[in-house]
């Protein structure tokens, strides 16, 4: 049996179309409405048939929904949840795919008092926004991790779970602060480390900056392609997470002083222990299937 008949898409960016995708192909007699506040996204998504509706208000499109999905980004979740409230069916399933969760959930249950949230994030995208840049198979064997509040609702938390399934996510359960201080580590830190090294090569003196994008090697492309990731939805997510990201950026920067000493007085031993120690963690990600799938998505759906 299907976890849910009528889902509702609020925000058809990158993740909101590319779930509406998948859920076409994976669950066909799924009825889904869309609404997003750019009438230019709604113009599209009509075009490319992504819903059975797109709505012009947030409110009609959750009237007779019983999963409703907030695909926003993070630092918007709790308006539009003060926007869906009125309407909300009162056994509908509200849930999310922010990218953190702890204030999330906390805007969420604010706006929406006595709804079921059952918040989750789909850890799976590309340096892409926008309805056109979604794809059918972009959470395929990758994590989404559900964060449901105390006490949640067993069976709802397990038909969020199933839905993830269904679009051949892998589903794991999380403590939502816990949740925010691994992502810290494992995508905020990195997002952060990229737009810096970008933002201080453009900073260089005009002939140096024309060698940089000349002689942009492996190394430096793939930060470019993280640090074209979409401004609004990053400055969103580490003034959301702004704790565990101030904290692992302060051990970072430990780590880095560290280096740069290893460097200046010459201990080679140094550099060549922490090498190897990270390329057998490169190894462990890849031996787990979890490589890097994004910049082949990204040039095979242009
Ligand atoms: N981009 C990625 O790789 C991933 C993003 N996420 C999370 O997914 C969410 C959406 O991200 P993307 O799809 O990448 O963004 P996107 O920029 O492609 O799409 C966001 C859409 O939300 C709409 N929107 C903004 N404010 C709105 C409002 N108040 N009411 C209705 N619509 C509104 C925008 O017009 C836009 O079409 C974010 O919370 C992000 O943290 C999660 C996993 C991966
Ligand atoms: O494009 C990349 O490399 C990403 O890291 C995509 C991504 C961005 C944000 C998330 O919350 C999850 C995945």
């Amino acid at each position: 049996m299907l976890p849910f008949a009528r889902i509702t898409i609020i925000g058809i960016g990158l993740i909101g179309s590319s779930i509406a995708r998948a859920v076409r192909v994976e669950m066909p007699t799924v009825r889904l409405t869309g609404y997003d506040a750019d009438p230019e996204v709604r113009g599209i998504a009509d075009r490319l048939q992504l819903f059975d509706d797109v709505t012009d208000t947030a409110g009609a499109a959750v009237i007779d929904a019983d999963l409703v999905i907030l695909c926003v980004p993070v630092g918007a979740m709790g308006a539009v949840a003060a926007e869906i409230a009125a309407d909300l069916p009162a056994d509908a399933v509200v849930s999310d795919v922010g990218s953190c969760k702890e204030e999330v959930l906390r805007a969420l249950t604010e706006a929406l008092p006595g709804a079921t949230i059952i918040p989750a994030h789909p850890v799976a995208g590309t340096e892409r926004s926008g309805p056109e840049a979604g794809f059918a198979t972009l959470f395929h064997k990758r994590w989404c991790i559900i964060t449901p509040p105390e006490g949640a609702d067993a069976l709802a938390v397990e038909r969020v779970s199933e839905f993830w399934r269904r679009l051949g996510a892998e589903v794991e359960l999380m403590e939502p602060g816990h949740h925010d201080r691994v992502l810290a580590i494992t995508s905020h830190l990195p997002h952060l480390i990229a737009y810096t090294i970008v933002g201080t090569a453009s900073d260089m003196e005009e002939v140096t900056r024309s060698e940089v994008i000349k002689y942009s090697a492996g190394g430096f492309r793939d930060f470019t392609r993280i640090a074209a990731s979409d401004p609004t939805m990053w400055r969103d997510v580490f003034l959301s997470n702004r704790e565990a990201v101030l904290d692992m950026l302060q051990r970072f920067s430990e780590d880095l002083s560290a280096l740069q000493r290893a460097i200046r007085w010459g201990k080679g031993d140094e550099l060549f222990e922490l090498f190897t120690k990270t390329r057998a963690i490169r190894r462990g990600i890849i031996e787990q299937g979890q490589d890097d799938p994004a910049p082949d998505f990204g040039r095979t759906h242009d």
